[in-house]
């Protein structure tokens, strides 16, 4: 399979690049790079990959063309993708506007775990696929972690809030914790290394059973000491409310992308 990448240097496509090709998805030689500032000599430590001249000369040359790029620069992208499956990773952009394109488009909404293999990047297809079609869509995404297809493209707008945010909240939730640590005299470091044992190591425990968040919220709440005391707090002052209107927020400005 020759894989193409429209936006091959940008956060996501490189982090796709460098995963298929470590992985050994797909060989360099079958892997064809398209990006604004032109040829590197060097693509995650490979030399054989072949850069193409425009969006239409790379999709000639592939069976997959992957879409990387921002949603304000497709518009004036020419792309002529015939007979390709392509999936687009842009926010907003929706499957009618890429079926002029002329490929068998899916949307996928990834995110920037990414480039550790830890991405959940649900799908949707706007066009009629094959169980061949289907089987290569899971395989490019095996690339950069686990991938499931959605019944409506709505849901692409709502995956685009969550997972899409990759992160972006577990870092906003860092940078309060470790900031309340500093405010009261705490090293730098020793302010960081505590906020990431909450948000990483808080994270890891509920890795593969994150179901059973509720029930960790009420062990804590039942212990009845210090952290009961602090979930309160947060309830009160708006935390649960503050995520269900940023996830709001995100949604919409998907949907106003469109
Ligand atoms: N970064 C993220 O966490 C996520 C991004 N997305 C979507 O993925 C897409 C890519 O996002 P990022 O990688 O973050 O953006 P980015 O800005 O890092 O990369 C986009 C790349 O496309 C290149 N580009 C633009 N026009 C081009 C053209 N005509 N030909 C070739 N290359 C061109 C740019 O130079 C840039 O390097 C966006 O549409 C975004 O909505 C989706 C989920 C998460
Ligand atoms: O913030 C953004 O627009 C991109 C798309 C979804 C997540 N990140």
């Amino acid at each position: 399979m020759r894989i193409g990448i429209i936006g091959a240097t940008g956060w996501l496509g490189s982090a796709l690049g460098k995963r298929l090709l470590e992985l050994g998805l797909v060989a360099a030689e079958d892997l064809v790079l398209l990006n604004r500032s032109g040829p590197r000599p060097d693509y995650h430590g490979h030399d054989r990959v072949s850069w193409a001249k425009d969006p239409s000369d790379l999709a000639r040359q592939v069976d997959v063309v992957v879409l990387s790029v921002r949603p304000q620069d497709w518009p004036a992208l020419d792309l002529r993708a015939e007979d390709r499956l392509v999936l687009s990773f842009m926010a907003g952009v929706r499957g009618e506007a890429l079926s002029v394109c002329g490929g068998r488009v899916v949307r996928v909404m990834p995110n920037a775990a990414a480039e550790i293999g830890q991405s959940y990047s649900p799908w949707w297809s706007a066009s009629e696929l094959s169980g061949a079609d289907r089987a290569t869509v899971t395989q490019v995404l095996s690339a950069i972690g686990a991938s499931d297809e959605l019944d409506s493209e709505d849901q692409i707008d709502l995956m685009t809030a969550l997972p899409g945010s990759g992160a972006a909240y577990p870092a906003l939730m860092a940078v309060a914790m470790a900031g309340f640590l500093r405010e009261r005299g705490v090293a730098e470091q020793i302010a960081w290394r505590s906020a990431e044992a909450a948000v990483c190591g808080g994270a890891q425990l509920l890795a593969g059973r994150i179901a059973e968040a509720p029930a960790m919220v009420a062990a804590y709440r039942d212990y009845r000491g210090v952290t009961a005391a602090g979930l309160e707090a947060a309830e009160e002052a708006g935390f649960s409310r503050a995520i269900l209107r940023a996830l709001e927020a995100a949604t919409e400005a998907a949907r106003k992308l469109g």
